[in-house]
């Protein structure tokens, strides 16, 4: 009989897998983020990553950082958690308690939406802005709408 495999993935490994490769797509020059948003079944309900509005070509957009909100990036950016919300075709209701998979900790901007979407975990693999006020603001929504929170482990590593 043949040998069982002891190495699968596990299910936190896949989809983080899947927003990895989902980040990989992103323009940004700083920071790439990738979202996978998978329900209570495993299934995948949407992927997204941060980038431009559809009808803003990269070369038109400013992709650095500036004191002037008009040539900053972050005024024109559309976040992966708010991109795989609005990527999913499916209900609203069968997002219901989902986990979303994050290679970077919400925003709190995506804290409210992930919030509103119905999403019920958020698992992450970095928190470089951890400590910032952002952050605090964003775990401070999640706290206090019982949306947990915790770091992804990745034992086969992403490559
Ligand atoms: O919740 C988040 C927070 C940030 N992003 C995106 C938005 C920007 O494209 C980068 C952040 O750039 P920095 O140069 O690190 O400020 O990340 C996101 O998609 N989701
Ligand atoms: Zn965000």
């Amino acid at each position: 009989m043949a040998e069982q495999r002891s190495d699968v993935i596990s299910w936190d490994e896949f989809f983080m897998r899947v927003a990895f490769a989902a980040k990989l797509r992103s323009k940004d020059p700083n920071t790439q983020v990738g979202a996978c948003i998978a329900d209570t079944d495993h299934r995948i309900l949407s992927v997204g990553y941060n980038g431009t509005p559809h009808a803003i070509t990269d070369e038109a957009f400013p992709w650095g950082d500036s004191d002037d909100p008009l040539n900053d990036k972050h005024s024109y950016v559309i976040h992966a958690e708010a991109n795989a919300i609005l990527n999913f075709r499916g209900s609203l209701k069968d997002m219901q308690g989902a986990t979303v998979y994050v290679t970077l900790f919400p925003c709190h901007e995506c804290a409210k939406l992930l919030v509103q979407a119905g999403v019920g975990e958020v698992v992450y693999l970095d928190d470089k802005y951890a400590g910032t006020m952002d952050n605090l603001i964003s775990k401070r929504t999640l706290d206090s709408c019982g949306v947990t929170y915790r770091k992804v482990q990745m034992p086969h590593g992403l490559s």
